[in-house]
């Protein structure tokens, strides 16, 4: 009798028509896994899971990248059911990229020490995708383009386009406007929420979608508090590589919100 791998691998014959794709050529493991390169030499230990936590990071701002723009495309035409469905996606996504910190945090600073002084002027602050899913959320801050040293054009335009085309918070207020609501005023717009948040009966999905935003904000707000731990654990109070003041203008990025009427709204409830 034969054993019950081979069977499971030769008699499957689910897919197989024709097929010549493997799983290495389908994810182009290949080219993903000859992408890191470290730039100390010989290699510091540390700077593996350094470059891969990044990678790892940049690959979830794509996708939230994608999930964020059909939300608020869905929004835009008045859609209150996908796009709250996207934006739980995003959440899940958001709780993954504030834990996975834990992984940076089992690096000493003396670790870092090894190789941080070749990374400089490069930082965090060059993430073109981190500044799209802010501006695509919407804290436009023109300033981030002017400021940016050294971004590559396709990425200037791709930022330039996140500026200039419609934010979630937009979309947010597009699905307001189609349920009728005038959001053309703040007065107009508190009385909208209000009239929302007290009638969850008939204004349930909106609610919903709301509280979906609020939770985002609240998600980037988190990853923001954790990576200026995770940088001052690191550096303590010594000046960033990207030209900062470190942790000192990390911190004044805190409070920085997306929603600010949606979390005023608690104070007026
Ligand atoms: C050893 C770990 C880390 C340290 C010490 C650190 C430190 C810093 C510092 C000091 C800045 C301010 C810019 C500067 O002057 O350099 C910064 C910005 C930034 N870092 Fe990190 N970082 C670390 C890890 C990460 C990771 C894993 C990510 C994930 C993508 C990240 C993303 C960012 C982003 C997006 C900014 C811009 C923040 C803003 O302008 O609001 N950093 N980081
Ligand atoms: N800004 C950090 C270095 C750093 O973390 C970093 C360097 C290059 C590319 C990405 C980085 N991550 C976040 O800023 C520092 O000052 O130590």
């Amino acid at each position: 009798m034969r054993r019950v791998t081979e069977e499971i691998l030769h008699d499957a014959h689910f897919g197989e028509q024709g097929g010549r794709l493997t799983y290495g050529a389908y994810l182009h493991l290949p080219e993903l896994l000859d992408q890191q390169v470290p730039e100390s030499s010989p290699p510091a230990h540390d700077e593996l899971l350094f470059i891969t936590i990044h990678q790892v990071y940049e690959l979830w701002f794509k996708l939230l990248l994608s999930e964020l723009t059909d939300a608020r495309d869905r929004m835009l035409a008045g859609e209150a059911y996908l796009p709250r469905v996207r934006l739980e996606r995003c959440l899940v996504v958001e709780r993954v990229l504030v834990n996975q910190v834990d992984v940076i945090d089992t690096m000493t600073p003396q670790d870092f020490l090894a190789f941080r002084n070749k990374l400089a002027p490069a930082s965090g602050f060059q993430s073109a995708q981190f500044r799209e899913i802010e501006f695509l959320s919407g804290a436009k801050d023109p300033g981030y383009l002017r400021r940016f040293k050294g971004l590559a054009d396709d990425d200037r335009a791709r930022l330039q386009a996140r500026l200039d085309e419609p934010s979630l918070w937009d979309g947010f207020l597009a699905a307001l406007a189609k349920a009728d609501f005038d959001v053309s005023t703040s007065d107009a717009r508190f009385a909208a929420y209000a009239a929302i948040a007290n009638d969850r009966e008939r204004y349930g999905q909106l609610w919903d979608l709301a509280e979906a935003l609020v939770a985002h904000d609240q998600a980037f707000s988190l990853w923001r508090a954790r990576h200026v731990l995770m940088a001052e654990r690191q550096i303590g109070t010594k000046p960033g590589t990207g030209g900062s003041a470190g942790g000192a203008y990390l911190r004044s990025r805190i409070e920085m919100r997306f929603y600010p009427e949606l979390w005023e709204l608690r104070s007026r409830l």
